[in-house]
């Protein structure tokens, strides 16, 4: 049976360059919209708040009318019950962090969906209790982050809209953001649409992504496959295509990391702040992945695992290879980059087992 609909999108918006138009039913609990710059996705984030330009169509939340072009109908952005995190965070600068979630905790009041724990979970699953008395201007960009995704969940949202959470950061904040948004997902039990042209995030905390090119949607589904799509995977900037894998930790030494992957199978990752049993999200670029076709008795990258292929899909020069690490459905799968004289030379085809090598220093790991 299918999962019932959480936003049904029927819209059509005259933009300078072209129309915004989209017809999408979205039923997982964590989808991302992604494409590249100027492609409609904070248009339409502007569209599901009421906030955007004029719209014409149709749009429903779990069912509820918020849009009926035609029937003039339209529910006020205030009523949607929406958590909004725009780019630029647009916190009160001459208020404390307190201040600022005190806002979005009134809004939840205001509603009727408010609730005493609400506020303690939140500071607690984004670590805010050292902020809350900082005023805006002093705090970084990364608390910055927090904040503002502090305040939109403390508003009691039905719905979680975040634009770009990871864009205005570099790449060693970006990391430890990552795991702020991967914790909202585990212990918020909400909706969320983000918006993206990062592979890491969609890859590391979407069910479902939505690629948007010139205001169309050109791909709907699981994560891997839409990225992967050559239309896709070309326009990919920021660093390219990295793989997100997740690892609980096995053993943790001043000499050793090692995770184990949901496949069962062991890796050896860079030293890092973990303990035994942590869950760790790690990343791995498609472009650092070597392919071989047994394990070789000795090579010198420390990573090597064994997967299927599933997939070879070609994108411009390159070839996407898309291999499973184990048969069950959530074991996981990598994608490699490969040239063509790679795939002929080992004859690389759907089916065939494979191993896939890769340095220990080429893992990034996410927390
Ligand atoms: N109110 C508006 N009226 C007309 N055109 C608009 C309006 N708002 C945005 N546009 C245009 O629509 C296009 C899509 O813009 P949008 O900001 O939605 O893209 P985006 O994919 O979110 O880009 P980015 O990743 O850079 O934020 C752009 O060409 C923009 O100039």
């Amino acid at each position: 049976m299918s999962a019932p609909s959480l936003l049904d999108i029927g819209i059509r918006v005259p933009l300078d360059r072209f129309d915004l138009d989209l017809n999408l039913t979205l039923s997982k609990r964590v989808t991302g919209i992604f494409g590249p710059s100027g492609s409609g996705k904070s248009t339409l984030l502007n569209c599901i708040c009421g906030l955007g330009p004029e719209t014409k169509g149709i749009l429903r939340f779990q069912g509820a009318v918020w849009l009926d072009h035609s029937k003039r109908q339209q529910t006020r952005p205030e009523k949607r019950g929406i958590g909004y995190v725009p780019q630029d965070h647009l916190l009160f600068p001459h208020k404390t962090v307190e201040q600022n979630l005190r806002f979005g905790e009134k809004r939840a009041q205001s509603s009727g969906r408010y609730d005493a724990q609400h506020f303690t979970k939140v500071i607690q699953t984004l670590e805010l209790d050292p902020l809350l008395k900082r005023k805006v201007p002093t705090l970084s960009g990364g608390e910055r982050q927090r904040v503002a995704l502090g305040r939109a969940l403390c508003s009691g949202p039905r719905l979680l809209l975040l634009d770009e959470p990871l864009a205005s950061l570099d790449i060693r904040l970006r990391s430890r953001i990552l795991p702020f948004l991967l914790r909202i997902r585990e212990n918020f039990d909400l909706p969320i649409l983000l918006v993206s042209h990062n592979p890491v995030e969609v890859l590391g905390i979407c069910d479902e992504v939505v690629a948007l090119a010139n205001g169309k949607a050109i791909a709907q589904g699981p994560p891997v496959e839409v990225l992967t799509d050559s239309r896709v995977y070309a326009g990919i900037e920021d660093g390219g295509f990295e793989n997100i894998l997740k690892a609980t930790i096995v053993e943790a030494s001043a000499q050793h990391v090692i995770g184990r992957l949901p496949s069962g199978q062991m890796l050896h990752m860079p030293s890092s702040p973990c303990q035994l049993g942590d869950s760790v999200h790690f990343g791995i670029s498609a472009t650092d992945i070597l392919i071989g076709l047994a394990s070789p008795g000795r090579v010198s990258a420390r990573n090597r695992l064994c997967g299927k292929i599933e997939t070879i899909r070609k994108s411009g020069d390159k070839h996407l290879l898309v291999a499973r690490l184990a048969e069950k459905e959530d074991s996981g799968s990598l994608v490699a980059e490969l040239t063509s004289d790679a795939i002929e030379e080992l004859r690389l085809e759907p089916g065939m087992t494979i191993v896939l090598f890769f340095k220990t220093s080429s893992l990034r790991v996410y927390g």
